[in-house]
C-alpha cells in the first residue's frame, strides 16, 4: 500500500507556497497599521480625486529616496483591496498610476464617524499582540487565557489598572459599534419598541445605549459597566444614566437587558451567572421582560471570507478572555 505521506513534487511546491503565505500573512495587519499611522486614507479623502504616487508621497512628507519602496508598499495595499489604482493618460499621453479610496479605506479616514482606527490601534498594540506569542504554550498552562499567561493578569483587571489600555479598549469598542448600532436599529428596531426602560450590561462608554435613547426617547436607558469605565462619564450625559458595578453581582432593574458583545467574553459557566443576574433584573416574559443578545454567530454555511473573520474573532476571544464565538446550537 502506498505511503499516505507520499506527495508529488508539484503538491509539495504548492504546499510550500501555502505555508509561506500563512507565515507572512502578519504583513496584512502590519500594512494596515502602517497605512493608518501614515494617514494615507486621510490624504486621499482630502484630495477628493485619484492621486498620483509623487503627490501622495509629498503630501505624506515621504522622502523621494523611498519612492520605489513606497510604490511597492502601495502595490501590496492595493492587492489587499485597501486602496484601488487607476491608470490614466497624462498630457504627454504617458500612462500614470493614480490611487484612490475603496470602501475598506473609507473606514480608515480619521474624520469619518464610522472609522475603525481606534479598533486597529487596540489590536496592533504590543500589549494585545504580545499574548499571541504564547498561544501554543498556553495549551499546556493552567492560566485562564494566553493574555493572562503573558501578563500574569486577566484583560479586565489589566484595563482597570492601566488607564491608557482602558481608553484604547473603550475607544476601540465604540469605533466598531457605530456601524453595528445603525444596522441593529435599522433592521431590528422592533425589538426595542414598547420598552419603558433598558439596561445595557457591559455597555462600555454608551455608544449603543445613546443610539437607542436617541431613536426611542421614551426608553430610559442605563449603562452598567465597571467603575473605571463609567466613573468619568456619569456627569457628561443626560441621555443615558451610567452605573458603575459588577454584572456578576447585580444588574439594575429594567424592562429589558441588552448584552452586546458580552457573552462571547466569558465561558459557559460564567455566562450562566451573568444571565441569572440579568433574569433577576427584568420582569417575567409575559410582563414584557426580555434579554437582547448581540453576538457573532459562527456559521459555516456563509461565504469563506466571512467564516475566516469569525474564526479569527473566536481566536481573539480565546487569546484575550475565557470566552468564545458560539454557533447557533
Ligand atoms: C467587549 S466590551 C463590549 C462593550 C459594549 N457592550 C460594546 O458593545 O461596545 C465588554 C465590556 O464589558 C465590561 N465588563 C467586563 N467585566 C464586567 C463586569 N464584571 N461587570 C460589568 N461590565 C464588565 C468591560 O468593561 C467592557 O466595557
Ligand atoms: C470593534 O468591533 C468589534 C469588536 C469586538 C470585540 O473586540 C474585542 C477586542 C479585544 O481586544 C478584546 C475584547 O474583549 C473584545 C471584545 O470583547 C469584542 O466584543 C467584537 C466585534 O464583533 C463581534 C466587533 O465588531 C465586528
Amino acid at each position: 500500500m502506498a505511503d499516505q505521506m507520499e506527495f508529488t513534487t508539484r503538491e509539495l511546491l504548492e504546499a510550500q507556497a501555502h505555508v509561506w503565505n500563512l507565515l507572512l500573512s502578519y504583513f496584512k495587519s502590519m500594512c494596515l497599521k502602517s497605512a493608518v499611522e501614515l494617514g494615507i486614507a486621510d490624504v486621499l479623502k482630502k484630495h477628493g480625486k485619484p492621486m498620483e504616487l509623487s503627490d501622495l508621497m509629498s503630501t505624506l512628507s515621504i522622502s523621494p529616496l523611498r519612492t520605489d519602496s513606497f510604490r511597492r508598499f502601495m502595490r501590496t495595499l492595493t492587492h489587499m483591496d485597501l486602496f484601488a489604482e487607476k491608470k490614466l493618460n497624462d498630457p504627454d499621453d504617458h500612462q500614470v498610476k493614480y490611487y484612490l479610496l475603496t470602501p475598506s479605506s473609507h473606514l480608515l479616514v480619521s474624520g469619518e464617524t464610522m472609522n475603525v482606527i481606534p479598533f486597529i490601534n487596540l489590536e496592533v498594540d504590543p500589549m494585545m499582540m504580545g499574548a499571541s506569542q504564547v498561544i501554543g504554550s498556553w495549551f499546556k498552562s493552567p492560566k485562564a487565557s494566553p493574555f493572562e499567561l503573558f501578563h500574569s493578569k486577566g484583560l479586565w483587571e489589566m484595563t482597570s489598572e492601566r488607564p491608557e489600555l482602558n481608553k484604547m479598549m473603550n475607544e476601540g469598542m465604540a469605533s466598531g459599534s457605530r456601524l453595528v448600532c445603525d444596522t441593529v436599529l435599522m433592521t431590528c428596531g422592533h425589538v426595542f419598541r414598547g420598552l419603558k426602560s433598558l439596561v445595557d450590561v457591559g455597555g462600555g462608554t454608551g455608544t449603543m445605549a445613546r443610539a437607542i435613547a436617541r431613536a426611542f426617547p421614551e426608553i430610559k436607558c442605563t449603562v452598567l459597566d465597571l467603575p473605571h469605565v463609567v466613573d468619568s462619564l456619569k456627569e457628561e450625559d443626560s441621555v443615558v444614566e451610567y452605573v458603575g458595578g459588577d454584572m456578576f453581582v447585580s444588574v439594575p432593574h429594567a424592562n429589558a437587558v441588552l448584552l452586546k458583545w458580552i457573552l462571547h467574553d466569558w465561558n459557559d459557566e460564567e455566562c450562566v451567572k451573568i444571565l441569572r443576574r440579568c433574569k433577576e433584573a427584568i420582569p417575567i416574559k409575559d410582563a414584557g421582560g426580555k434579554i437582547i443578545i448581540i453576538d457573532m454567530v459562527v456559521d459555516a454555511t456563509i461565504d469563506k471570507h466571512a467564516v475566516e473573520t469569525q474564526l479569527y474573532f473566536d481566536l481573539l476571544m480565546m487569546m484575550l478572555t475565557t470566552g468564545k464565538e458560539r454557533e447557533e446550537i
